[in-house]
């Protein structure tokens, strides 16, 4: 477990991370996604003491990262996978970082296995694509069969088909009981990943939940209707809480009723209808809603600097 309160760090005049709490259970896969610049490395730097908080505190499993006695067995940690010494060959780079924690060439091969690059043990790791360099990363995060897993952006640079590995794997670890907190600002990728959700933006937590509540809050599912006769079922779904749009194509979206009471408000009116089907506002449609104002650079910030300048 992870838990977060009242964490700040300020740079100078920047407040990078704004007195945030949070906590990341075992057993599940906690997706940290927020826009550019919002403070997510800068939460997993703190956690893993590479920075120290300005006030507040983060612990993994009750103690500061920098007070357990073998770091490496108890938490995993990818935060630059280009952060490997260029010269070495992998699988020297991870017998290195094994040899901290007295883990054996055994553990070594067995971690390459698992991540895929037992191919490329013996080749320079400054040679690898920034794919392999995140396969090579996660590798290192397990070499000591950690049960906290932390990992910013580890999708960046992957092709599809290590995009399908990374996401079955994360939900292996978190399936063995592992806590696993990941960043990214792909919201389509968190939707298939993520059991919770840690929204942030601009140093501040947005919304924290369940992926499906934090989806559910930030969008409205909408029932869309067709039928011949528009201004007669406009005039029997009209009441307070109900809005209706009419869309281009001639259907009608109505949210505040379920499928059901639209359909027995128009049954009872005799209008017939064509189409009668619930829309679900998307992870895309609840992060934009939820991060609205919090993106540090938009294209519009941008050109006024730009114009500024
Ligand atoms: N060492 C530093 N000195 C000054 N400002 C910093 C430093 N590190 C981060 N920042 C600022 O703190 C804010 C948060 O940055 P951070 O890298 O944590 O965001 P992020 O959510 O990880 O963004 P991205 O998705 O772009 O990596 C940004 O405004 C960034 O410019």
């Amino acid at each position: 477990m992870i838990r977060v309160q009242s964490l700040t760090k300020c740079y100078r005049r920047k407040i990078a991370v704004d007195d945030i709490d949070f906590t990341v259970e075992s057993g599940k896969v906690t997706g940290f996604l927020g826009p550019n610049g919002a403070g997510k490395t800068t939460t997993m730097r703190m956690i893993v003491g590479l920075d120290e908080p300005s006030s507040g505190t983060a612990e993994v499993r009750g103690r500061k990262y920098r007070d357990l006695q073998s770091p490496l067995r108890e938490v995993g940690v990818l935060l630059d996978a280009r952060a490997a010494l260029k010269s070495r060959s992998a699988y020297k780079h991870l017998l290195a970082i094994a040899a901290t924690h007295r883990i054996g060439p055994a553990r070594v091969r067995e971690v390459m296995g698992m991540t895929g690059i037992e191919d490329v043990a013996n080749k320079r790791v400054g040679g690898f694509s920034l794919g392999m360099g995140q396969r090579l990363g996660i590798a290192a995060a397990l070499l000591g069969d950690p049960g906290v897993i932390i990992l910013d952006e580890p999708i960046n640079g992957l092709d599809p088909d290590g995009v399908l590995w990374v996401r079955s794997f994360l939900r292996q670890l978190a399936a063995e009981g592992r806590t696993v907190l990941l960043s990214s600002h792909l919201m389509s990728e968190m939707a298939q990943t993520a059991d919770q959700l840690i929204v942030i933006g601009r140093g501040r937590i947005l919304a924290d939940g369940p992926l499906q509540d934090v989806m559910s809050s930030a969008t409205t599912t909408v029932v869309r209707v067709r039928t011949h006769r528009a201004e007669h079922l406009v005039a029997a779904l009209a009441r307070d809480g109900v809005t209706l749009t009419s869309q281009p194509d001639g259907a009608i979206d109505v949210s505040g009723m379920t499928s059901e009471e639209v359909a027995d408000a128009a049954a009872s009116e005799g209008i017939v209808l064509y189409e009668v089907s619930t829309h679900a506002g998307s992870l895309e449609q609840a992060y934009l809603a939820l991060t609205e104002g919090s993106a540090e650079y938009t294209a519009a910030s941008i050109a006024s600097k730009e114009e500024n300048a």
